[in-house]
């Protein structure tokens, strides 16, 4: 799902609503570069899509979200629907914002701000992992809350880390990135950044480029124009954000015109040697001076919130309107799920792909440039199977093999993780299908053909083409000569058991966080498949497990590339096509 967020080379630009919602991003950007007027867009886009989530407010500047969207405002003030004091069910509030879409802003800007946070993230990520739905924390001020000190909230970088296999995203925005924890910055795989001027903090953000002329061009952006990268977009792009269609609280308070104080001098002060004697008489001010209540004046004063006295918290109102809500594009397959240890720590993994890119002569400053490491798992099948061999002395053989979960490929994890393709073309296809699948030769077939190989009835054959085609295994038929012709579209012939068997490399360990890639091999695929192609098998064990794998993004000025590291060998996956 794409969003559209605002403007770049005078056409409107989107960004990928799921990396947006589940997906963890930073905003840096230095005072009055716009990181607000972000937000509040984003916010706002999320509200018209009704995507939950709930923004942490620390200068109550987003209130104003509530003039056009329906959405819970907790905090200290008289017109709030919670006072954050006296708040007794924060926790069903949230959990309400997750079914229902309806946003929170957690208003902090009254009130001791570390402990409530650190409350509400411990509270989000308990919702998040039971009730596992697209749900997304925006941090402002991140620096506040998540310092490069022992006073960062772990909860927050729980998140970080953790937060996205149950569906809740994190979006941090900072002026100050030199002081926030790295352990975060450093899970942002998607980046949001504009105008930056502190050398260390262009020193915190040069990793996202690929020059440093890039990032000296930083220090020329007008506010509201950033770089967007990473997950969210297809490559880097600069662009502008749009318009907000809420009043934007965060202006600076324009200064009224004022008429200056006439100098007095003070002689004992900063003398000027060259200026004549002072006048003996006073100095009489030509114009008059203005009021002293003219001087600041807060733009849309009439609609500054008064202070706080008093809130009582009101009834939840029953939110239940039906709304759509985004699906993730990786999900945990279920919830024991086991995997191999990673015994390869991130940097070691970098460095593996920074040194090809070297050996390459293409790093940095020319062609290409790191976007994002992320550690993924991947998910595997381990199948154990039992068979009758052997055409005169029939014996009963066990033997087993792995099988990527992902897309159906045969999986190699004796050193290193390969794949190579073999039941992929035939995972989700019928019986039937799969036998007339592999009756296929490259040239292709007719049906009087397919009839006498497979031995099926004509109306199966048929039915069986017109699920090939639909799936594109198989071409719609073409006249060769007289005769009706089908070519196949996929060139795998079908694997034959084996004898040997698979041996996990390392004990399994019980995953605790992190992102599995969605598994679309079942066990009933597999058993299927067998079904033609080795009748007598049977599956007798089936083990899912998952391997650690950095998944690392490239990006030159052809476009983006992603190479994979198992976290486990820290070796390149091979995939053989
Ligand atoms: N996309 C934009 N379009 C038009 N004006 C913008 C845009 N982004 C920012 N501005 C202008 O820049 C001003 C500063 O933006 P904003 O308040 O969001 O900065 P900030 O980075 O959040 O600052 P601070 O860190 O001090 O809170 C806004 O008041 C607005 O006038």
């Amino acid at each position: 799902m794409e969003i559209i967020v605002g403007k770049a080379n005078g056409r409107d630009f989107g960004i990928s609503g799921q990396e947006l919602v589940t997906g963890r991003t930073c905003i840096i950007a230095q005072s009055g570069a716009g990181k607000s007027w972000t937000i509040a867009v984003l916010c706002e886009q999320l509200c018209r899509y009704h995507i939950g989530f709930c923004i942490i407010d620390t200068e109550g500047e987003y209130f104003s979200l509530k003039d056009r969207f329906d959405l819970t405002w907790i905090g200290a003030d008289d017109e709030c629907d919670y006072d954050i004091e006296r708040i007794e069910n924060l926790k069903d509030i949230l959990r309400d914002s997750i079914h229902s879409g309806i946003p929170v802003i957690y208003d902090v800007s009254e009130v001791e701000m570390t402990e409530k946070v650190s409350r509400l993230a411990e509270i989000l990520y308990d919702l998040a992992t039971e009730e596992r739905k697209p749900y997304l924390l925006i941090v402002e001020e991140a620096d506040k809350f998540i310092p490069q000190s022992r006073d960062s909230i772990k909860k927050i970088e729980e998140i970080s880390r953790r937060g996205r296999k149950r569906g809740l995203g994190l979006m941090v925005a900072t002026q100050r990135p030199a002081i926030v924890t790295k352990n975060v910055l450093s899970q942002c795989n998607n980046q949001i950044i504009g105008k930056l001027s502190i050398e260390n903090d262009l020193k915190a953000v040069d990793l996202f480029f690929g020059s440093k002329r890039e990032v000296e061009e930083l220090s020329s952006l007008n506010p509201g124009d950033f770089y967007v990268m990473g997950g969210l977009t297809r490559e880097k792009t600069r662009m502008r954000f749009g318009k907000r269609e809420t009043k934007h609280r965060g202006l600076t308070p324009v200064l009224a015109p004022r008429t200056p104080d006439p100098v007095q001098n003070n002689p004992d002060e900063f003398p000027d040697e060259n200026a004549p004697d002072a006048p003996n008489d006073p100095v009489v001010p030509k114009t008059p001076i203005a009021p002293k209540n003219e001087v600041v004046v807060p733009c849309n004063e009439s609609e500054q919130r008064a202070p706080n006295k008093s809130s009582t918290p009101k009834e939840t109102k029953p939110k239940s309107k039906p709304r759509p809500c985004v699906r993730r594009k990786k999900t945990p397959s279920f919830l024991e799920e086991r995997a191999l240890p990673v015994r390869i720590e991130r940097d070691v993994a970098l460095n593996s792909v920074v040194g090809g890119m070297k050996r390459k002569g293409l790093l940095f400053g020319t062609s290409e440039r790191l976007v994002s490491a992320e550690l993924i798992y991947w998910p595997l099948c381990l199948f154990q199977v039992r068979y009758i061999s052997g055409k005169f002395r029939k014996t009963t053989q066990e033997t087993s093999f792995l099988v990527d979960a992902t897309h159906g490929r045969c999986a190699d994890i004796s050193d290193g993780l390969r794949f190579r393709a073999c039941f992929s073309d035939y995972i989700g296809l019928s019986e039937d299908a799969i036998r007339v699948l592999d009756a296929f030769s490259i040239s292709g077939e007719t049906t009087a053909e397919i009839e006498a190989q497979t031995r099926l009835t004509p109306d199966v054959i048929e039915d069986a083409i017109s699920e090939l085609c639909r799936s594109k295994r198989i071409t719609d038929s073409q006249m060769v000569g007289n005769r009706e012709v089908w070519v196949p579209l996929v060139r795998h012939g079908m694997p034959r058991l084996g004898t040997g068997m698979v041996k996990i490399p390392a004990a399994l360990e019980l995953l605790d966080g992190g992102t599995v890639l969605e598994r679309i091999v079942h066990e009933q695929d597999i058993r299927t498949i067998l079904k033609v192609t080795q009748p007598t098998a049977e599956i007798i064990a089936c083990q899912l497990f998952s391997c650690p794998v950095y998944e690392v993004k490239v990006a030159s000025a052809t476009g983006e590339k992603t190479i994979f590291i198992d976290g486990f060998f820290g070796k390149k996956v091979l995939i053989a096509h």
